[in-house]
């Protein structure tokens, strides 16, 4: 599924217009009727629906609904909120068929006049401002809106709740707070924001037969889906070996932090991986050992020296290796020397992002995938930018710093974007607030560092390992534990559900 701006799906639209030849009507047709046959299946024809519509297509798709749900026998009344002149083109195409019907159309000019007028019905359907909506929102059509979200009736958007932006960095003036939201064609930019995919309520994706030549065209961003994860993810070999299932390295945990590195190594060996040593402190290798029995150990000889040749030949011997859980802020010599002298992937999270943070100020000289897997935290730190900034404009900053620095970045969150070094990004919206506890990120670490063993792609392998993490504690959810007390160590057993899934 691709997820895109509002520039972007205007260049879809026009795509298949006129490459794919099917006309702006009848995608208006396919997005009403589409959206009309989800509303029958989820209404009942004792509920009276109002059909709000604007100047623009947004408005042309509701005069589609409402003829559908009409045909079906459905108390459906259409009120224009606009004057007649400002409906135009597809739209006033489907506003006379609409009209030939001889079912109602009321013109509305005043909000007091709207707020009378809904007290009759249930349901309000908002075809007043689709994504073409811009600037502050203009009178009367605020006031229309205060009245609908204080009508208290059931509010369904189409494609978007009126007044939202499609894009991110856009302050929200005054928008529809919708339940429902049917999008089309692709969801929005800011349905995966915090502060703006609360209007949307529930949403679904109608499918209006645009063909897919049309988004490639514009090479969107992806939202991460199982039928993704089943075509990428690597089939085992009946002859496979522990070598040929990736060797890894998890490198941190301080005296008294052997917690995080446990997890990490934990999560990688229940993600597949065929040998995984775990280097740490002296202190933590027995309590870590006595219950990850299947790694095996390397001793970090304190943190103040950097690597020796031991530790390099070691390292060197490695698929991939993540770095950082529980490490300690102090000390970026040892990650350089990480970085420098190895050729496989290094994944750096936690505390290790600090160390890489004082290493961008210095060139460090490295050919090899480098991923870093922040929280919003964590990425305004290394950004120099306000968590609230970030929250406005994840996607962008993302981009602009994986360009910049040459990493992927895993930019974890509810719904966690991962970017590559060329500006490609894919979204994992799996999982629930149960992750939002301590010890789940390390847990993500060590399955990441599996997936880059295993996979050529690095932006699939990190998608894949955003996706089996997430997919883990929905299950877990579902079946078992509930969002309150899912633990990470849980969300580490259950990913042999989600693998079951997989094969
Ligand atoms: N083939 C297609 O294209 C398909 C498109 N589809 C549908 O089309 C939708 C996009 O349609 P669109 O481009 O007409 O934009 P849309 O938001 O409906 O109206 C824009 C108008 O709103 C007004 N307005 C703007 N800002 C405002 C403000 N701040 N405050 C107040 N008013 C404001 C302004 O009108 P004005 O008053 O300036 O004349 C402007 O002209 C899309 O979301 C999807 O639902 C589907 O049917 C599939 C096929
Ligand atoms: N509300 C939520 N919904 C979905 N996933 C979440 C939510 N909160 C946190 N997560 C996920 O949980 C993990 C938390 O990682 P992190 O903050 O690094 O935890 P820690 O450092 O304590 O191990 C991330 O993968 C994040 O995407
Ligand atoms: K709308």
């Amino acid at each position: 599924m691709y997820i895109v701006t509002a520039e972007e799906m205007y260049e879809i639209d026009r795509y298949a217009i006129e490459k794919g030849g099917i006309e702006g009507k009848i995608l208006m047709e396919n997005a009403g009727s589409q959206v009309a046959q989800q509303l029958t299946q989820t209404f009942t024809k004792r509920e009276k629906m109002a059909v709000l519509v604007g100047s623009g297509n947004n408005g042309g798709d509701g005069f589609v609904i409402a003829r559908y749900l009409a045909e079906k026998g459905f108390d459906v009344t259409v009120f224009q909120l606009v004057a007649d002149e400002k409906i135009k083109g597809d739209a006033a195409f489907h506003k006379h068929l609409w009209l030939n019907t001889s079912h109602p159309l009321y013109q509305i000019t005043e909000p007091l006049e709207l707020k009378q007028h809904l007290c009759a019905y249930d349901i309000i359907i908002d075809a007043i401002l689709g994504i073409g909506v811009l600037g502050e929102i203009r009178e009367p059509i605020r006031s229309f809106i205060n009245v609908i979200n204080q009508s208290g009736l059931v509010k369904v958007a189409i494609d978007i709740p009126s007044g939202l932006p499609a894009n991110e960095g856009i302050h929200v003036d005054k928008a529809i707070k919708a339940d429902l939201t049917y999008i089309i064609d692709a969801p929005k930019t800011t349905v995966f924001l915090e502060d703006t995919s609360r209007y949307y309520g529930k949403w679904q994706v109608m499918n209006i037969g645009i063909p897919d030549a049309a988004h490639q065209s514009c090479n969107p961003n992806h939202l991460w889906r199982k039928k993704d994860v089943l075509a990428s993810f690597p089939k085992r070999d009946l002859y496979a070996h522990k070598g040929s299932n990736g060797k890894g390295m998890v490198i941190g945990g301080q005296a008294l932090m052997p917690g995080s590195i446990l997890l990490s190594a934990r999560a990688a060996l229940r993600s597949g991986a065929g040998l995984i040593t775990v280097a740490t402190v002296r202190e933590n290798i027995p309590i870590v050992a006595s219950q990850c029995v299947e790694a095996t150990y390397h001793l970090l000889e304190g943190f103040s020296g950097g690597f020796q040749s031991r530790n390099r030949e070691a390292f060197q011997q490695m698929d991939a290796i993540a770095f950082g859980m529980g490490i300690g802020r102090q000390n970026a010599t040892m990650l350089r020397e990480l970085l420098e002298s190895t050729t496989c992937p290094v994944l750096i999270d936690a505390d290790g992002l600090y160390h890489w943070k004082d290493l961008l100020r210095s060139q460090v000289k490295r050919d090899a995938p480098t991923v870093i897997t922040p929280h919003f935290g964590e990425m305004a730190m290394l950004t120099d930018r306000s968590v609230a900034e970030l929250k406005q404009n994840p996607f962008s900053i993302s981009r602009q710093f994986a360009q910049q620095h040459q990493v992927y970045v895993v930019l974890k969150g509810k719904n966690t974007i991962i970017t590559a070094p060329d500006g490609e990004q894919i979204v994992s919206d799996q999982g629930n607030a149960g992750l939002a506890k301590g010890g789940t990120g390390d847990v993500l670490s060590g399955i990441l560092l599996t997936m880059l063993m295993q996979h050529q792609n690095v932006l699939i392998a990190l998608a894949n390992g955003c996706y089996l993490h997430g997919t883990s504690a929905e299950y877990l959810v579902e079946e078992k534990h509930s969002e309150i007390d899912l633990l990470a160590t849980d969300v580490i057993e259950g990913l042999s559900q989600v693998f079951r899934t997989l094969s």
